[in-house]
């Protein structure tokens, strides 16, 4: 994607309880963007929450929610508080543009603005945007094989713990390990050692591909799947699935002593998160169990409660 990309194509939210005003910037953002509208501030919230716009143009003045309420909403809510929002207002004193840029703007165009210089601040904000969406894509993914690294992984678990106790849900969690992977990249070297991992990634990805189901890689050769709202018996439908993937991938691993191709061992737990227990004991119980499919003779799953 090119510098000129980053600026276009934007999904962008016009909040104004004035349809003409809502025309007038439509017509000026139409051939650049995806524009969607709202007439009031608890409309344009829903709007925000169930269609994630890349940018927000808001109206200060509306009768109910005015437009520093809304954004002070969407600040105050983790799923939208990124997504920018430039005012768009007839308030024309540099105190009303203090208190939107200290709401949370990161822009303040007053009325009558000139269609120009709208689509070239919108063109600025939804590269700055972009950028950081890459930036936290960057922080949060694995290099190598592609999957959430374990930052990702410790945010999606407290989100989902918390989510889960209180929807009174299950949380599952599977911790997964390529056995006699040491031998694997002693026989074959390191590099086809990382192609056997992004391999062995993609399978586990095409079995816990509902959008909660979050795969992680938690160490060198060791991955994790959080499985939300899922219990014990769900666990395992996915740990089998896990199994014959990683096999019917048909790796070659002349160093095992399990199988002459690569396998998996997998610990499965499963709890119930409340005040009484925290995301460690999951953790603790799914790796106490890939301990034991280790013990037992590996290429096999374990499976148990976390307490
Ligand atoms: N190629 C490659 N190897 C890695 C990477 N990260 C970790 N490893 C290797 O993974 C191996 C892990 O080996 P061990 O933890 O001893 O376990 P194992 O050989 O898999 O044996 P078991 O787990 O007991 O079946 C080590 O040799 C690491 O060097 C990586 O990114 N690329």
């Amino acid at each position: 994607m090119s510098w000129s990309d980053l600026a276009m194509n934007g999904r962008i939210l016009i909040v104004d309880d004035a349809m003409e005003n809502i025309q007038i910037l439509h017509h000026a953002l139409r051939d650049e963007h995806d524009v969607l509208f709202a007439l009031n501030g608890e409309k344009a919230l829903q709007i925000a929450h169930n269609q994630l716009p890349d940018l927000i143009l808001l109206d200060a003045v509306m009768p109910g929610m005015d437009g520093y309420e809304v954004c002070a909403a969407l600040r105050a809510s983790s799923a939208v508080r990124d997504i920018p929002v430039i005012f768009v207002t007839a308030l024309t004193h540099p105190e009303d543009e203090t208190r939107a840029l200290e709401a949370g703007a990161v822009d303040f165009i007053s009325k009558p603005f000139n269609s120009a210089v709208v689509r070239a601040r919108v063109r600025t904000q939804l590269t700055i945007k972009r950028q950081a969406d890459a930036m936290r894509e960057l922080t949060l993914t694995d290099v190598l094989t592609g999957v959430a690294n374990r930052r990702s992984f410790n945010e999606a678990m407290d989100n989902e713990w918390r989510r889960c106790a209180r929807a009174e849900q299950p949380l599952a969690a599977i911790m997964i390990d390529i056995d006699h992977f040491k031998n694997y990249n002693d026989a074959y070297g390191h590099q086809a050692g990382d192609h056997c991992l992004q391999q062995v990634a993609s399978a586990m990805k095409r079995c816990a591909g509902r959008p909660p189901d979050l795969l992680a890689r938690y160490g060198g050769e060791e991955f994790i799947i959080l499985l939300p709202a899922v219990g014990l018996d769900g666990a395992e439908v996915v740990a089998k699935r896990l199994l014959e993937e990683v096999r019917s991938l048909n790796l070659p691993h002349c160093a095992s002593s399990v199988s002459d191709q690569v396998t998996v061992s997998l610990g499965v737990a499963a709890i119930q998160p409340s005040d009484d227990n925290d995301p460690e004991a999951l953790i603790r119980a799914a790796d106490a169990l890939l301990y034991r499919a280790k013990e037992t003779g590996r290429n096999r799953y374990c499976i148990g409660n976390g307490s």
